[in-house]
């Protein structure tokens, strides 16, 4: 798994070996240096006499160092001098009237250039530590940077509040505009200090300008916002590299990390496997009230992903024309009701409107879930989708998981009082997600390009699927796997809630893992992520 330290957790884990003597900054920069020889060694890879590729010359290959006013720049610079003294041919663009003077120094030493940059072409030049340096306005060395072979950007870091201001503002906003996107022919190579300039360190939000990286090389450990949407769409390919951090640092913030990405090791090693003792019943029956006669396209896709997920059973509750297009569809599912180890509840359910009775039937489940009917079923975790949102009028305990897309979390954030849109829950999914489980004490996965889950005192971010992903269905069935999921783990996740939210984030990755099983790299329907789901868990079992 990643973890992600606060800026605060990686400022509390610096101080003492700052303190010590010990050279952060020049492990750093090395190890960034270091990053981008290979990097660039890479892409300027030849075929041998024997057709196999081999690392390129670095020697003579352009680099252009974006430099701000903190430790960020000095970052920049002190690798700037690294490189220079392997042949690079180094300009620094100092964006600051004051930037880290060892990193100046080191730089000058080292053969590098460096110029300072003015507002405008032609305007009033800054004085950049105490030598006078020659002047470029930021058009110019835009167009400049976007010449070279790389880019290494040092503004800002994880000292970085609000928005990015002044030069390197401008700067950022003139090279968005004049650079191919990320992967696009003619583009540099952009490299990240620690963190894309500019980012919400903590929360993944982009407050102004931000140039997106082809590579972040992060420090001592990930950063919230290296793995929290929006940001986490301009980071580019990852390095973390050690920097002899201690963490998590003295209990400054209970030692915690601020979020978790699970990766592929981590969902295989909690996959429950059956065994001999194992029958239908201990592997978990999920209980499914989705699709009405309006939607029943929905039911069929919940209840084949729970079915595809390893369901020991799986039952569907709705009117009778959609039972039988599940069971046509998928024949193990049975249409009756029964105890269940979890729920599924509002797929194809409409908010309001004619709902053929499955707003009462999950009303119903969700109450004897959270454990209001006590005394004739004990409580079992829920996946609460689409129209059944509508339905929680009271707190919930956190094995209860719902799953709105931005457009549904905004209006259950309403519905709780709260004054937000659409766009206002895509631009903040932490901010809000979080606000959302405070309010119902839900664990609450928000879906999206990125996948945020906030249970109480976690935080997942994942980033497994690709844009195809983005199809009607594909959230019933992130649905239906979940329920398969949780009902696996039904008393583990009771007696202790806040293990949904890693349940949740698992399910994220595997729904992400079978789109990209199930995409020619190209178009993919929902039904087709379902039916990938074996194949997925089949790999990352063979892998563990
Ligand atoms: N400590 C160490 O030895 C190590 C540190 N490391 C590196 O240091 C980085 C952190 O360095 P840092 O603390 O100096 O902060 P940094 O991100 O460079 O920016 C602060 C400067 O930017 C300015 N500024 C702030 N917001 C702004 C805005 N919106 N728009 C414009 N300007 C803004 C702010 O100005 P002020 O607000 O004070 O006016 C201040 O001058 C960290 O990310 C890592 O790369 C590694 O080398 C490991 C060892
Ligand atoms: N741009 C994207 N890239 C990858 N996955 C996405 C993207 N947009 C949405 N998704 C995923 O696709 C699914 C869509 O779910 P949802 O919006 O509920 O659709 P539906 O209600 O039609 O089933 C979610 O799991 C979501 O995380
Ligand atoms: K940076």
């Amino acid at each position: 798994m990643i973890q992600a330290w606060s800026a605060d957790d990686v400022r509390a884990a610096e101080e003492p070996l700052l303190a010590a003597g010990v050279p952060l900054m020049q492990r750093a920069a090395f190890a960034l240096a270091a990053v981008v020889r290979r990097d660039l060694a890479r892409r300027r890879a030849v075929a041998g006499p024997d057709g196999e590729l081999r690392d390129g010359s670095v020697r003579g290959a352009r680099v252009a160092l974006l430099v701000g006013a903190g430790n960020n720049g000095g970052d920049a610079l002190h690798a700037g001098a690294f490189l220079a003294r392997r042949g690079l041919a180094v300009t620094a663009y100092l964006a600051a009237s004051r930037v880290h003077e060892g990193g100046l120094a080191a730089l000058d030493a080292a053969g590098g250039r460096v110029v300072a940059l003015t507002a405008a072409d032609g305007g009033a030049a800054p004085q950049p530590g105490a030598a006078r340096r020659p002047t470029v306005g930021v058009t110019t060395a835009a167009a400049a940077a976007s010449g070279a072979d790389v880019i290494i950007d040092g503004l800002l870091g994880i000292g970085a509040q609000g928005p990015m201001r002044g030069m390197g503002g401008a700067l950022v906003d003139e090279l968005s505009r004049i650079l191919p996107p990320p992967g696009g022919t003619g583009r540099p190579w952009v490299v990240a200090v620690d963190v894309p300039s500019g980012v919400g360190v903590d929360d993944g939000t982009l407050p102004g300008p931000v140039l997106p990286a082809d590579r972040t090389v992060t420090f001592g450990a990930a950063k919230p916002g290296l793995l929290l949407p929006p940001a986490t769409h301009l980071t580019g390919a990852g390095a973390v590299i050690d920097i002899g951090l201690a963490l998590p640092p003295a209990a400054r913030t209970g030692g915690r990390p601020a979020v978790v990405r699970l990766e592929d090791a981590d969902v295989a090693a909690a996959w429950p496997v059956p065994g001999p003792q194992d029958h239908k019943y201990t592997r978990g029956v999920v209980g499914v009230v989705a699709g009405t006669t309006t939607y029943p396209g929905a039911a069929v896709l919940t209840a084949a992903a729970a079915v595809r997920a390893g369901a020991g059973m799986v039952r569907y509750q709705g009117p009778d024309d959609v039972a039988r297009a599940v069971v046509a569809a998928r024949p193990e599912v049975v249409p009756a009701d029964g105890r269940v180890q979890a729920w599924v509840l509002g797929p194809g359910l409409p908010a309001d409107g004619v709902d053929d009775g499955q707003r009462g039937r999950a009303r119903a489940a969700l109450a004897a879930a959270s454990g209001l009917l006590a005394g004739t079923q004990d409580p079992v975790p829920a996946v609460v989708d689409a129209g059944a949102l509508a339905l929680l009028d009271r707190p919930c305990p956190a094995w209860v998981v719902l799953t709105p897309h931005a457009g549904e979390l905004a209006a259950l954030l309403v519905a709780h009082g709260e004054d937000v849109e659409r766009v206002g829950v895509e631009a903040e999914p932490l901010r809000w997600a979080r606000r959302a489980h405070e309010l119902t004490g839900a664990t609450v996965l928000l879906k999206g390009g990125a996948t945020v889950v906030v249970g109480p005192g976690v935080t997942y971010a994942q980033a497994d699927a690709p844009g195809w992903l983005a199809t009607a269905g594909a959230g019933d069935v992130l649905a239906g796997l979940l329920g398969a999921m949780l009902a696996a783990r039904s008393a583990e996740v009771v007696a202790h809630p806040e293990r949904a939210a890693a349940v949740a984030a698992a399910a994220a990755l595997v729904h992400g893992r079978a789109a990209e099983r199930a995409t020619p790299g190209g178009p993919v329907a929902a039904l087709a992520v379902a039916d990938a789901i074996p194949g997925v868990v089949a790999g990352l079992l063979a892998a563990r």
